[in-house]
């Protein structure tokens, strides 16, 4: 197939990653651990992915995403912006990253709110 596309970035989401953590300022919150609804968003020059069209050439999505698994399930956070922080420097860490945005929500942290949700962006 004739390549007319060229330059291509790529925006790559990892959508609705489930993970559980001790994350608050409640006592309760301190003693048990909570779910962690976790949405990254993310750009990077995909060019050289589409072209080759082999893994080595692309931005590992799923490393990532064991990146994020690993500093967050279990672990201890007080603020969720401070988690939010965390999580997106995970992810700009990759040089490849041109923006990132991450959205960290607790469900069903507030007694009468669905979910609520701290979002940061980074970009180079
Ligand atoms: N930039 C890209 N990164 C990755 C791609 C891709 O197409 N572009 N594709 C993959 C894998 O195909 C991924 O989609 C599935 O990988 P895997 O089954 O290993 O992911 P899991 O999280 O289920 O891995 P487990 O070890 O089974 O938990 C990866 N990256």
């Amino acid at each position: 197939m004739s390549d007319v596309i060229g330059h291509q970035n790529a925006r790559v989401r990892i959508k609705d990653l489930l993970l559980r953590a001790y994350i608050g300022i409640k006592e309760e919150e301190i003693n048990n651990q909570q779910d962690v609804l976790i949405n990254v968003e993310l750009t990077y020059d995909a060019s050289g992915a589409i072209h080759r069209n082999e893994i080595e050439a692309a931005l590992n999505y799923r490393t990532i995403t064991k990146q994020i698994i690993q500093h967050v399930d279990g672990n201890r956070f007080a603020l969720l912006e401070r988690l939010t922080h965390e999580v997106l420097s995970i992810v700009m860490e990759h040089e490849a990253v041109q923006w990132a945005q991450v959205e960290i929500d607790k469900p069903h942290a507030l007694r009468y709110a669905e979910s609520v949700s701290v979002c940061l962006e980074a970009h180079r």
